[in-house]
């Protein structure tokens, strides 16, 4: 750890941008649920403390709701609309992930007020996200770009993905563990790549998880190898085992002399008094979700893989271990089923011992 302290002098901009994502990753562990009531006074709470960015939309982006990802409770426009009327100082962000998400729903988000469009791509398809880069740019939007489950990428393959996003518009771009499964020599060997081949003309994100309960420690990690953007959320609500906690992470890069511009006692009172009275069961790293980090699966798999166990009378976390096995990527979800009949059919076959 460098004893550089990049603590925040007053008046300066901070070291690192945390971006929340309680109101979008959250929306998984929700159920998509949210309400326009509970999206305001998360984002009061978020803007209060000195958060910069804040994000809002369905778990799965813009457009999510729908029966293959789970419909939400409110529109998420009105949800978008609302968090822009709360926020004084905090930018609200949207995701887009290209084929759930159209051009025609970044501009519905922006003309909300949306102001930074985050398009995110499997890792090996970052070509599918130039059209929507272009177009947020021409909405005079800032833009990021997402590569999930990074850790299906060999650092120099994941920079070159990161290399066509930054060429079409991306000012940013993040490592995504969308499955928790980093190691911290994995994290930041993915960090140092794609601050080598894009650092120049683009800064460098990491987005974490907590099935082996390395989100807060690999992304500060992330940052002494040249992240610029954190990503976090209260209370950790984030799919599968959660992200990296907000409250967390801000409390972490404070002890260690990072600058996040966010007020730690705030942000602890945010975590505390407004997200954990609202949240019916917390993201914990239980069986499934440490082996969704352990096989390397999507962590919005979780609660399908629940609906699946239940419904069929299977071990989620044998589902779990299966979609690893196939290495089923985000939009396949409904390959859950599949593995979880075949499951329960075997089990059929096979007497009890
Ligand atoms: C659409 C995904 O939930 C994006 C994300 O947060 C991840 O891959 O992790
Ligand atoms: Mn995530």
């Amino acid at each position: 750890m460098s004893t550089t302290t990049h603590a925040t002098p007053a008046g300066a901009a901070p070291a690192v941008r945390i971006t929340d994502t309680t109101l979008r990753d959250g929306s998984h562990a929700m159920g998509h649920r949210f309400t326009e009531e509970q999206v305001r006074a998360t984002v009061h709470a978020l803007d209060r403390a000195g958060v910069q960015v804040v994000e809002v939309s369905h778990g799965d982006g813009l457009g999510g709701s729908s029966f293959n990802y789970g419909f939400s409770l409110e529109e998420e426009i009105t949800l978008v609309r609302a968090a822009v009327d709360e926020a004084v100082r905090a930018r609200i962000a949207v995701l887009l992930v290209p084929g759930i998400g159209t051009v025609e729903d970044l501009r519905r988000a922006r003309d909300a007020g949306a102001d930074v469009a985050r398009i995110a791509t499997h890792c090996t398809e970052a070509d599918v996200s130039a059209q929507h880069f272009a177009a947020a740019r021409a909405l005079g939007m800032e833009t990021v770009g997402f590569l999930m489950l990074a850790h299906r990428l060999a650092p120099a393959e994941l920079a070159a993905q990161a290399r066509l996003m930054v060429d079409a518009g991306a000012q940013c771009v993040y490592v995504v563990d969308s499955a928790g499964a980093l190691g911290l020599a994995d994290a930041q060997d993915r960090v140092r790549e794609l601050v080598r081949r894009i650092g120049s003309d683009a800064q460098v994100g990491f987005h974490g998880h907590q099935n082996l309960s390395l989100g807060v420690a690999n992304s500060v990690v992330a940052f002494e190898h040249g992240a610029r953007q954190l990503d976090g959320a209260l209370c950790g609500l984030g799919a599968g085992a959660g992200n990296a906690p907000t409250e967390i992470l801000t409390a972490t890069l404070d002890r260690v002399g990072v600058g996040t511009g966010i007020d730690v006692h705030a942000v602890l009172a945010a975590a505390d008094e407004v997200v954990r009275p609202f949240v019916p069961r917390l993201p914990w790293p239980d069986r499934a979700a440490i082996v969704q980090g352990y096989a390397g699966v999507y962590s919005s798999f979780l609660l399908h893989a629940r609906v699946a166990a239940e419904r069929y009378g299977v071990p989620a976390y044998e589902i779990l271990e299966r979609v690893g096995a196939a290495g089923y990527v985000g939009g396949q979800e409904d390959m859950i089923t599949d593995v979880a009949l075949r499951l329960a059919e075997e089990r059929a076959l096979t007497p009890p011992r």
